[in-house]
């Protein structure tokens, strides 16, 4: 079977990734998280200093970036992609309230986004690739053969996210989510660069009252279809 390019956006916290994630371990494609990729960033800039309320101190991100590691690497154990930042784990560190606060802020910088649009390109260059985030499907692979854009109610978004932060035993109260997935929508889709959009050839899903396993062989099907199976 021919090997295709899988684009998943969709809104914050509304189960792309582990859609995407599923997939690709079942039909062996590589998988990657870009949201953990501007996550990666802006933990960098938190542990910098760069931050001034919320302000990013341009300048010297501009000069960082370029020397910022940004590398995926599998958990042996789990089969699972992990995000290492300059060498070092940082999967939990990027998954924070704190991180997530402030992610939006520095995925609107223009300069931050062309560099990670081209290392993600890069990483897909080969397709055989399932890729998440915001402008996968309009700007990083507008080719891809799959695009899927996941939608659920942002109350639905808040609490699937805290029932995770919870089980992990993590600080974070509903209404604090729910406030960050809404204002994280509110700024990526009203940016001046690469907004989140459906792109015109995406497949919409409105996940709100599926389960894990019912969205999974949804996108299943899609895939084979797409991929020229059936
Ligand atoms: N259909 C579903 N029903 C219930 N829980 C779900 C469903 N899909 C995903 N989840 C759970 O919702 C949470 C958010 O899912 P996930 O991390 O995949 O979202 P995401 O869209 O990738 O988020 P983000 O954009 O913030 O990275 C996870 O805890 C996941 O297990
Ligand atoms: N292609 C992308 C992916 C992500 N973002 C921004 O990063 C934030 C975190 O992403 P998650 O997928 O982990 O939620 C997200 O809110 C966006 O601001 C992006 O701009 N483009």
């Amino acid at each position: 079977m021919k090997k295709i390019t899988i684009a998943i956006d969709g809104f914050s916290s509304c189960g792309k990734s582990t859609m995407a994630k599923d997939l690709a371990r079942e039909i062996g494609y590589i998988y990657i998280d870009s949201g953990a990729m501007y996550r990666a960033v802006t933990l960098y800039c938190l542990r910098h200093g760069l931050f001034h309320g919320d302000e990013v101190d341009t300048d010297r991100l501009k000069t960082a970036l370029p020397h910022i590691d940004i590398a995926f690497k599998l958990n042996p154990e789990t089969g699972k992609p992990q995000t290492y930042l300059d060498g070092a784990l940082v999967e939990d560190d990027i998954r924070t309230l704190a991180v997530s606060s402030k992610v939006s802020i520095v995925a609107a910088l223009g300069f931050v986004r062309e560099a990670m649009v081209s290392l993600q390109q890069q990483m897909g260059r080969e397709k055989g690739i399932v890729m998440d985030g915001r402008d996968i499907g309009t700007t990083v692979f507008p080719d891809a053969e799959l695009k899927i854009f996941v939608t659920a109610s942002p109350e639905i978004r808040a609490q699937r996210r805290y029932d995770e932060l919870q089980a992990k035993g993590e600080k974070g109260s509903y209404e604090e989510i729910l406030e960050n997935v809404k204002e994280r929508d509110r700024i990526d889709t009203s940016r001046a660069v690469s907004p989140l959009r459906k792109a015109d050839d995406a497949i919409e899903l409105d996940n709100s009252h599926m389960t894990i396993s019912e969205q999974k062989e949804w996108l299943a099907a899609r895939f084979r279809k797409a991929a020229g199976a059936e």
